[in-house]
């Protein structure tokens, strides 16, 4: 039980409600960033689900309208290996929204075997890190008008494994599938430090989070990950408690002051990186 409680521990339990606000959610058709969705949608947030294949998001559209009340669940294609399909839900957004208060970064893929995106990036450095660079460059202006918002971006304790391999960033001259996952989430929490700079005094805040060890389907390329996954399934969390720690940088109030930080645990903010020190040039 004590191993239990502490790989599941932080909860969000902000009483904040969300109607007239409206939030993006990437990978929101399966694991944490579908339970972030609901939990959106639960306190009253019109949300977009932002997902590569339309179909399993309409199944959990459908899900979430039911379960939560909110018929304000929306489905909109979004490939981030793909930076026309990023730009092509960017112009529709725009067109479509008058406001964006939430960002949530969240899609991932880890340990796949080497692959490229559309535009010739490496898999994961392509999807969890730049495919979410452009999407948020491309939203920024639109999170500026509707400021107070904040941008989330789903990193992980896997950070601590990255390096920023210039002269190797697209795994041409050697590829190891677990450290490109580790790298990308090290470009999310230098992209949130960079970002909260650039964006201070605008309104617009962004945190970084390592959700705790989820039981969801980002093991699907490694047998290895998969089987430790079932055999500790009891232990880790489950999609709802991983999504506690994107859901409390989202709508705590008074979070502002701890702009660019990363989240360990829904409430215990650990102290930021320094650049510097990670990026391995
Ligand atoms: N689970 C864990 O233990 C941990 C997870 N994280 C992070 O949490 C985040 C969510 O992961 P989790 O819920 O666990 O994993 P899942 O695999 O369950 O969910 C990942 C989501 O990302 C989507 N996705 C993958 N590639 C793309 C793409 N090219 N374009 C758009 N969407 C895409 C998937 O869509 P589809 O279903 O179509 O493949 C899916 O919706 C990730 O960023 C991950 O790195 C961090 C630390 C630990
Ligand atoms: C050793 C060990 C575990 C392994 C944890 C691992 C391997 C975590 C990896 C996390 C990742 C890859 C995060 C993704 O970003 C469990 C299963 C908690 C059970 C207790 C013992």
């Amino acid at each position: 039980p004590k191993i239990r409680k502490m790989l599941s521990s932080g909860v969000c339990t902000s009483t904040v409600q969300l109607p007239g606000k409206v939030a993006v959610v990437t990978g929101a058709n399966t694991g944490i960033g579908k339970e972030t969705a609901k939990e959106l949608a639960q306190r009253g947030a019109r949300v977009y689900l932002a997902c590569r294949d339309i179909q399993k998001g309409e199944l959990v559209a459908r899900e979430i309208q039911t379960m939560t009340g909110n018929q304000q669940v929306l489905v909109r294609e979004l490939d981030l290996a793909d930076t026309k399909s990023i730009r092509a839900f960017a112009k529709d957004f725009l067109a479509e929204e008058k406001h964006l208060h939430i960002l949530i970064n969240n899609a991932g893929v880890m340990m796949c075997p080497y692959s490229k995106t559309a535009d010739g990036f490496e898999m994961h450095m392509g999807v969890n890190h730049l495919g979410h660079f452009l999407l948020t460059h491309l939203l920024l202006e639109k999170l500026k008008e509707s400021a107070p918002s904040r941008v989330v971006n789903v990193s992980s304790l896997a950070h601590h494994l990255g390096r920023i391999h210039f002269h190797n960033l697209q795994g041409e001259k050697f590829y190891n599938a677990g450290l490109a996952y580790c790298h990308s989430k090290l470009a999310n929490i230098l992209f949130t430090q960079e970002l909260a700079r650039r964006l201070k005094g605008s309104g617009v805040t962004t945190y970084s989070v390592h959700p705790g060890t989820v039981n969801s389907e980002l093991v699907r390329h490694s047998p290895f990950m998969k089987w430790m996954w079932w055999l500790f399934s009891f232990f880790i969390k489950t999609p709802k408690q991983g999504a506690q720690t994107s859901l409390y940088c989202a709508i705590t109030e008074g979070l502002e002051i701890l702009n660019g930080h990363h989240f360990r645990a829904s409430k215990e903010p650990a102290p930021a990186l320094s650049q510097g020190l990670k990026a391995n040039v």
